[in-house]
């Protein structure tokens, strides 16, 4: 069996980035920014008022007054030139009048029947000069996560429409004879079908857009039919069938279809049964039936596959650290993601596995918000020895 990253290094090797598609700014919050874009002009456009107050002509003391003749606010520019021994209201975000060198705040000065007269003074003139924040022609890279600030940033450089990676289209397949959808009434021998649901959540908010396919029963030629009708989406996920029993089909359906295997069985738990190739212009992912295990592998392999089609890089999941909150066995030899809770403690995050570590089990990782990672062959820990875990 190969190690995770291992594997992850062969899966990543399989994707073949995206084009890019132009969007509107609103419209581009979570997606990759493709290639540069420039300001097309400087912020502040013109040097600027940062407060209330008035306008003036060197640096008043107390006791000083000024004249004033004319108001400017945002959006409103007073237009004259402002000489020694007056002042322009000025408001906010108003370009500063030629001839000003300070704004003095109007918590500092009383009114006058002609204008003002200074009480205090200010070691700060409360103004922004122009092109401080960024230049024109200011550069912003990608391939880059556009996050809601770096939205603002692309509005203030009048970039309207950004080049962003094409949304990988995601086919989510479930197998199974015992498998019904949310809502129906099973058989005795039947469950619901879960995991697809987080994998679809998750991979939507990596970026994806998710086609949920039609159930694939234990039958080669229903398994054939349904990822035959996959052929066009970007990565093609099944999930269950994966292992070694008579009714796991997934692995000779999908060879049989052309797939060469770049791995199958990976040294992790929960996940052993994973596999990955290509299929014709598809990803293939083949992940693990049970819940727990289909949705540890969807982090660790199908989140970054997508974030890599989208144009990044640096896609894997950074690993965290905190203090044990109790010792530790051994590890065996597949590295352990195991279900945990991580708290702020009074000197660091602290990590508390869950008792139950069962693949099949929602409730414990509905409860987790971290997988607590034991690498393979790790000794036994004991409490307050520092651990690795992802934020889940
Ligand atoms: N002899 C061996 N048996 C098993 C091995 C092994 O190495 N040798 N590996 C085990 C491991 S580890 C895992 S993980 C499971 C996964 O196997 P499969 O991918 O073939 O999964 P299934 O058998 O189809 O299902 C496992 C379990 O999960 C339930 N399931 C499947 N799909 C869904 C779904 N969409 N929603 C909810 N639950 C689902 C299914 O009913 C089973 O209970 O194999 C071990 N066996
Ligand atoms: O690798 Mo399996 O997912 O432990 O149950």
């Amino acid at each position: 069996m190969i190690s995770v990253a291992e594997a992850l290094e062969r899966l990543l090797s399989l994707a073949a980035p995206l084009a890019s598609e132009e969007v509107p700014l609103a419209d581009a919050a979570g997606r990759v920014l493709l290639g540069e874009v420039q300001a097309t002009r400087a912020q502040p456009p013109f040097t600027a008022s940062a407060m209330d107050g008035y306008a003036v002509a060197g640096d008043p003391q107390p006791g000083e007054t000024r004249t004033v003749i004319g108001e400017a606010q945002a959006g409103g520019a007073w237009t004259g030139r402002i000489g020694p021994g007056e002042a322009v209201r000025i408001f906010t975000g108003a370009p500063l009048p030629e001839g000003a060198d300070r704004v003095v705040i109007q918590e500092n000065v009383t009114l006058t029947p002609e204008g003002i007269t200074v009480t205090e003074t200010s070691p700060t003139a409360h103004i922004r000069r122009a092109g401080t924040d960024f230049a024109a022609g200011h550069r912003f890279s990608g391939p880059r996560l556009l996050r809601p600030a770096d939205l603002a940033l692309l509005a203030a450089m009048n970039v309207a429409r950004p080049q962003v990676a094409r949304r990988p289209v995601v086919a989510l397949i479930a197998t199974g004879d015992e498998l019904v959808l949310p809502g129906e009434t099973p058989r005795e021998d039947q469950i619901i079908c879960s995991n697809t649901f987080a994998i679809k959540a998750m991979a939507e908010a990596a970026g994806a857009k998710v086609r949920l396919m039609p159930l694939a029963r234990d039958r080669v030629e229903a398994l054939r039919d349904v990822i035959g009708l996959a052929a066009d989406a970007d990565v093609i996920v099944t999930i269950g069938g994966a292992s070694v029993g008579d009714h796991d089909l997934v692995a000779g359906v999908a060879r049989d279809m052309g797939v060469d295997m770049a791995f199958h069985k990976v040294a992790l738990r929960p996940g052993k049964p994973l596999m990955s190739g290509r299929l014709g212009g598809a990803v293939f992912l083949g992940l693990p039936g049970n819940p727990v295990s289909a949705i540890v592998c969807t982090h660790l392999f199908l989140l970054p596959l997508l974030r890599r089609l989208q144009g990044l890089q640096d896609v894997a999941p950074k690993p965290r650290r905190a203090a044990l909150a109790q010792p530790l066995e051994a590890n065996g030899n597949r590295a352990h993601y195991m279900r945990a809770v991580v708290e702020e403690g009074d000197t660091g995050p602290v990590i508390y596995a869950g008792d139950n570590q069962e693949s099949a089990f929602l409730v414990p990782l509905s409860e987790a918000n971290a997988l607590l990672l034991r690498p393979p062959h790790a000794p036994a820990a004991a409490a307050g020895a520092q651990a690795l875990w992802l934020p889940i």
